[in-house]
C-alpha cells in the first residue's frame, strides 16, 4: 500500500451559493458592491494573503450566472456544486476539493463569503493554532452582552449564563476527511462545521478573533462594513 509522505496542505473553502435573503439585497449579497468591490472580491483578498493557504475554492450555486463579470480576471479555483444549505454547499465543496488532488489529512478552512472584513493576520492565528491540533478548531469571540432567550412574542423568556458562551465565526479549520464525515453524518442542520465536528464527540478549539470579523446578514450590515472596510484601506483590499 502506498503512502503520502507529503505534509498535510491548507485549502480554503468559501461557500458562496447563499440567495442573501436576510440581506434585503434583491440580489445574492455576496455580489453586492461595498467600498467599490463586490463582497466576495474582499473575502478572497484576505484569504490570497495567507501564503499557508495554498488554493481557495470558491462553491457557487449551479444557477450563478454573475461571477464572471463581478471578478473578472479570478484565476483562482471555482465550482458550481453548492446546494440548498450552506451545509451541502460546503459538502459539494469538499468532493470537488478532493477531484482536485486534496486527501483526508489536508487541512480545509471553510469560511463564509459573507465575511468579508476577514484579516490575514486572523487566518494565521487560527492556523498557528491549529495545525498541530487533533481536531482542528475556529475562529470565535467570547460573548460581551447579556444573553436573553425569547418567545415567538418577543418576550425574555430566560436570561442565559454566558460565561462559557462564544459566537461562532470563521474560517473552521478541520481535516478534510475529518469534517467531511462530520458534515455528511450530521446534514443540512449542521450550521457550521464546528457542530458536525462536536456531534462526533470531538471539542473543536475556540481561537479568538474580534467582533469585526461579523457575518454581512442583515440590510444595515452592508453600511457598517464598508465603514470598516475604509477604515483598514480599501486600496489594499
Ligand atoms: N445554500 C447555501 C446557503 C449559504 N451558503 C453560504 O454560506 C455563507 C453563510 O450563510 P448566510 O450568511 O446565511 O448566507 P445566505 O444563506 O446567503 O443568507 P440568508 O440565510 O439570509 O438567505 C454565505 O457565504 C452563503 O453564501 C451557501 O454556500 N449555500
Ligand atoms: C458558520 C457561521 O458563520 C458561524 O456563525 C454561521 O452559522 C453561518 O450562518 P447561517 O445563518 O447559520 O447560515
Amino acid at each position: 500500500m502506498s503512502q503520502d509522505l507529503r505534509s498535510p496542505r491548507c485549502f480554503a473553502l468559501v461557500p458562496a451559493a447563499g440567495i442573501g435573503e436576510r440581506s434585503g439585497a434583491g440580489m445574492p449579497k455576496q455580489y453586492v458592491e461595498i467600498a467599490g468591490k463586490p463582497m466576495l472580491a474582499h473575502t478572497l483578498t484576505a484569504l490570497a494573503a495567507v501564503p499557508r493557504v495554498e488554493q481557495t475554492l470558491v462553491v457557487l450555486s449551479p444557477a450563478d450566472d454573475r461571477f464572471e463579470a463581478a471578478l473578472p480576471g479570478h484565476t483562482g479555483w471555482v465550482a458550481r456544486v453548492g446546494g440548498a444549505s450552506r451545509a451541502e454547499s460546503v459538502l459539494g465543496g469538499l468532493a470537488e476539493l478532493r477531484r482536485r488532488g486534496a486527501t483526508d489529512d489536508d487541512w480545509v478552512l471553510v469560511h463564509d463569503a459573507a465575511r468579508c472584513l476577514l484579516r490575514p493576520e486572523w487566518v494565521d492565528a487560527l492556523i498557528d493554532a491549529c495545525e498541530h491540533d487533533a481536531v482542528g478548531g475556529l475562529l470565535a469571540q467570547p460573548i460581551a452582552d447579556t444573553l436573553k432567550a425569547g418567545d415567538a412574542d418577543g418576550r425574555v423568556t430566560a436570561t442565559v449564563d454566558r460565561r462559557d458562551k462564544w459566537a461562532a465565526q470563521t474560517p473552521q479549520m478541520f481535516r478534510l476527511g475529518l469534517v467531511e464525515k462530520a458534515l455528511a453524518a450530521m446534514g443540512a442542520a449542521a450550521t457550521d462545521e464546528a457542530s458536525a465536528v462536536e456531534a462526533l464527540g470531538l471539542a473543536p478549539r475556540l481561537v479568538r478573533a474580534s467582533m469585526a470579523n461579523f457575518k454581512v446578514t442583515w440590510p444595515e450590515d452592508f453600511e457598517l462594513a464598508e465603514r470598516w472596510l475604509y477604515q483598514v484601506g480599501p486600496s489594499s483590499r
